[in-house]
């Protein structure tokens, strides 16, 4: 509830009541951005990014060995949890992003990179964060989230990482409270 509402605070104070939010206004909203950046670090909808890679010839990385023919996933959820590199993984603090400004998260960046890097990166990758912005600034700017069930943020791999139980919300218009 406290992210919430900080969040609101900063789309209220940038685009206010009379408006709603537009894609320009993102840019002008760093604490949104860094909760969506948060969420993709706890949970990335690609854990293993595209499952697969096949080595065609022997290979090393690093000093590991790789033999062809050999299978090999990336595995970025153990990257995103890995406290060497986050600062109490566990914990939901999109504030780490507001000390990293100008962190990127479209692949340069191995430390967190959602839609993967490289040849196979994820081509739709503007497009899925430029409408996860603006829907989760919207669906804030106009509505107060409760839970209606206890949350349970377990997760269950499909075809991508999914919550074992689906969140229960109710939503309560803002401008009539
Ligand atoms: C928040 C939204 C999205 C996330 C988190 C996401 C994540 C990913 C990830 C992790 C991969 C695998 C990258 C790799 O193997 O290194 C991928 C691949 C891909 N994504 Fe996305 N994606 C998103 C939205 C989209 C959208 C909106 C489209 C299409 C309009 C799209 C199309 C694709 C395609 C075609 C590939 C396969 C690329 C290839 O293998 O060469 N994605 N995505």
């Amino acid at each position: 509830q406290d992210v919430q509402e900080k969040a609101q605070e900063e789309i209220d104070t940038c685009v206010g009541h009379n408006r709603n939010v537009q894609d320009s206004d993102i840019q002008n909203l760093p604490y949104l951005q860094a909760i969506v950046k948060e969420v993709l670090r706890l949970h990335p909808p690609g854990p293993l990014l595209s499952w697969a890679r096949l080595a065609m010839h022997d290979t090393y990385i690093d000093k590991c060995f790789i033999p062809a023919g050999t299978t090999a996933m990336v595995n970025m959820w153990a990257i995103t949890h890995d406290p060497t590199i986050w600062e109490d993984p566990w914990a939901f603090k999109p504030e780490r992003f507001i000390d990293k400004e100008g962190f990127s998260i479209m692949g340069s960046d191995l430390r967190l990179a959602p839609f993967g890097s490289g040849r196979r990166v994820c081509p739709g990758r503007v497009l899925g964060l430029t409408t996860v912005h603006l829907w989760l600034a919207r669906l804030l700017q106009q509505f107060k989230w409760l839970p209606s069930k206890p949350v349970d943020l377990s997760e269950c791999l499909k075809l991508s990482l999914e919550m074992k139980k689906p969140l229960a919300c109710c939503a309560f218009n803002r401008s009539s409270t």
